[in-house]
């Protein structure tokens, strides 16, 4: 693909795992309101084509959309416990003004970094700790409602209706991933619900190359890696994406040590 990506969050973890693995593959724009060190900038992207910007300002929104291919939208807060003015501006109303900026400039693409925490609420009493265990067949597969843990799941779930909107309205492609829980070298430590939806770097990586890479019309689809715990399938990502992750909680301990290691 020729024609400029453009990523916002950038310099947050999950832009990071992105560019750490495929900072080299694309014609990067990388939008953050933070400025970016140099040590968070591929050397192949030009200081130009970073953008200190906030995604509810809509006329910087759209000076950096101009010419865009495709939009990896992270940016936004990531806080489960993040209180509603917050998520309201920077969630909500950050990914409306991202999307018509999208549609206006005639981007192909947009994929929308949601939650594990838009159906947070599938974690019942009943079904938990059992359901973070690998022998347990309890499955969320992206065709379900959402149920969110909290006011920041509403507004990823929020956000995957704007994508609903925006691609029947617009025709633009639209893929939500709901991300797990992302964490480098290892997966989340004695913690069972993390291990069974760790998403490694290199796996967050290749699910973010194939939102660029895939055709689709809407999708929802779960962001962890291969762990032999889960309650997301991935066989959409798999199916629709050619999402193939390589990591496994499984292959380490409970406190986070790599099993070949031990
Ligand atoms: N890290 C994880 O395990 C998960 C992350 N996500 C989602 O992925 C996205 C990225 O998350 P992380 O990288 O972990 O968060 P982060 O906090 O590390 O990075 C977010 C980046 O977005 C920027 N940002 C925040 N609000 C902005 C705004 N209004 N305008 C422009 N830039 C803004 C911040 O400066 C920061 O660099 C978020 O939307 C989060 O909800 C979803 C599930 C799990
Ligand atoms: O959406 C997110 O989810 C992950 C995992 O949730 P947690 O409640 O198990 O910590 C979280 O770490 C991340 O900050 C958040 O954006």
């Amino acid at each position: 693909m020729d024609q400029p990506v453009l990523l916002t969050g950038a310099g947050g973890r999950v832009g990071q795992a992105i560019l750490g693995h495929i900072g080299d593959a694309y014609d990067w724009r990388l939008l953050d309101r933070e400025p970016l060190p140099d040590e968070k900038i591929p050397a192949s992207v030009d200081r130009t084509n970073v953008y200190v910007a906030d995604v509810t300002d809509e006329t910087a929104v759209k000076n950096a959309m101009d010419g865009v291919y495709a939009v990896i939208h992270l940016a936004g807060d990531p806080r489960p416990e993040a209180p509603w003015d917050s998520v309201l501006r920077n969630n909500i109303d950050g990914t409306q003004k991202m999307y018509q900026a999208a549609v206006d400039a005639g981007v192909e693409k947009f994929a929308f970094a949601s939650s594990n925490h838009a159906v947070g609420a599938y974690e019942t009493e009943e079904r938990t700790p059992d359901m973070y265990r690998s022998h347990h067949e309890f499955r969320l597969d992206g065709n379900e409602l959402p149920r969110p843990s909290n006011l920041y799941g509403v507004s990823k779930a929020t956000g995957e209706t704007l994508g609903r909107y925006y691609h029947d309205h617009h025709d633009i492609s639209v893929v939500n991933v709901r991300i797990g829980n992302l964490t480098q070298h290892h997966p989340p430590k004695e913690y069972e619900r993390g291990q069974a939806m760790w998403l490694s770097y290199r796996d967050c990586a290749h699910l973010f190359e194939c939102c660029l890479e895939a055709d689709y019309d809407y999708e929802i689809v779960y962001g962890i890696s291969d762990n032999d715990r889960k309650y997301y399938s991935i066989d959409r990502a798999r199916e629709v994406l050619g999402y193939d992750p390589v990591d496994n909680s499984a292959e380490y301990t409970f406190e986070g040590e790599p099993l070949d290691e031990v």
